[in-house]
């Protein structure tokens, strides 16, 4: 039949950084595209869908998402996990883009059209010292962002998660997490210098800034429950829209104590893989906002539904969108942006000029808000010559040791 899967590529391109895409072509010609990557294990996803996957898609009916998405869940027999999920996802986004081309709409109007006029979006603003960091908000608020993150260094710390080592030149302050190298770099903590340091920050961002502007901070899985309970107190005086990732939450019961101890809003979830992460968080209460992007989290079908379970506990989206979400995983997210009720803010970090030669885009960023556009299905096209230009290249993000020499986490 016309909507048969006839073809599913993988696409492995290096531009800004390594992206693994998956595009899949049916009977009648019609392309959709999704994201499959995972920085730091690109090649694994790469692999679980070209080896395990792939052959399984041939010739199946494009329409049936949710049977192809339920049929690769189950019959993998190993459940979750990040590159079965991000594979899962990338077949997922793909066929929603297939069914919205059919269509003739872009995949917002399937997913129950616009509930908003516009999705409010956050930079990242960072510095080593207060001056830098000020002109980064000043930078990013030049931009048209409403909604500033805000990370520094710490005095006593030589590399610390969230800054950039030096204002770049191109995006000014925009940073690469992720390193092209043969080894992770290591960095270096102390949790209790950022735990002194991070509110004078604050107190020194409101007072320049003023009380209106939403704030953000990634915490980035370093502290322990009680201390994050104590920063999260800290900064109550600052109003934060959300502190992120302010403990690992593979312990969900760790946000009990978390929870008791202040109002601080809690934003968790961008290295789950599935609803089970966030159950107890939710039912709970114990966080704000769910982190998840749609390329980690089993794709549009899986994140909608985990997001639709979080409203009946007034939690609210916060899609994960650094630059290791690509094109086609920020489209996605858009999309579902725009159509859900309980959408709360897009993480926006600007892709570079090679990622965009790589991957025509139709979303427009005006104002501070982000919209999918109205291009057909995703919006997103890919460039197989500017592709080809940027061969993979081994990368990985960085981790940390402590004082003493101990692994923590980044
Ligand atoms: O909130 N954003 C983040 O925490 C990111 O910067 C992550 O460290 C990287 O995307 C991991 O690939
Ligand atoms: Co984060």
């Amino acid at each position: 039949r016309g909507t048969a899967i006839r073809s599913a590529e993988v696409l492995v391109t290096s531009p800004d950084r390594n992206f693994v895409t998956l595009r899949i072509t049916t009977e009648d010609g019609v392309v959709g595209l999704g994201d499959a990557t995972l920085n730091g294990r690109e090649l694994s996803v790469a692999s679980y869908l070209s080896d395990h996957v792939v052959p399984l898609l041939l010739g199946r009916d494009a329409h049936r998402i949710e049977d192809t998405w339920q049929f690769l869940y189950r019959s993998a027999y190993w459940r979750r996990g990040p590159v079965t999920m991000a594979a899962i996802a990338a077949v997922d986004v793909a066929l929603w883009d297939i069914k919205a081309r059919i269509a003739g709409l872009p995949l917002y109007q399937l997913l129950g059209g616009a509930s908003r006029t516009g999705i409010m979006a956050y930079g990242h603003a960072s510095g080593r010292d207060l001056p830098e960091l000020f002109d980064s908000i000043r930078h990013h608020q030049e931009q048209g962002f409403r909604s500033i993150r805000v990370q520094t260094s710490v005095p006593g710390i030589d590399a610390v998660y969230g800054v950039a080592a030096q204002p770049s030149s191109s995006g000014r302050y925009d940073y690469e997490p992720a390193q092209r190298a043969p080894l992770p770099a290591e960095e270096d903590w102390d949790t209790r210098a950022y735990l002194r340091h991070i509110p004078t920050v604050f107190e020194a961002v409101r007072n320049e800034f003023g009380p209106e502007v939403p704030l953000l901070h990634d915490g980035h899985h370093r502290m322990t429950p009680i201390q994050a309970a104590r920063l999260g107190k800290d900064l109550e005086p600052y109003d934060l829209f959300w502190l992120e990732d302010c403990t690992p939450a593979e312990n969900q019961e760790a946000l009990r104590l978390v929870r008791q101890h202040t109002t601080t809003p809690l934003a968790i979830g961008e290295v789950f893989n599935t609803v089970w992460d966030y159950q107890t968080l939710v039912r709970e209460q114990l966080i704000d906002y769910v982190r998840s992007a749609v390329t980690h989290t089993g794709g549009i079908s899986a994140l909608r539904k985990i997001l639709d379970f979080a409203a009946q506990y007034q939690i609210k989206s916060g899609i994960h969108g650094p630059t290791d979400i690509s094109p086609v995983g920020m489209a996605a997210a858009l999309h579902l942006d725009l159509a859900i009720h309980n959408f709360g803010i897009q993480e926006y970090m600007q892709h570079g000029a090679k990622t965009n030669a790589v991957f025509q885009q139709s979303f427009t960023f005006e104002d501070g808000y982000l919209h999918p556009g109205s291009e057909v299905g995703l919006g997103v096209t890919y460039d197989d010559d500017a592709a080809a230009r940027y061969p993979y290249a081994q990368a990985y993000l960085p981790f940390n040791r402590l004082k003493d020499g101990t692994v923590h986490d980044w």
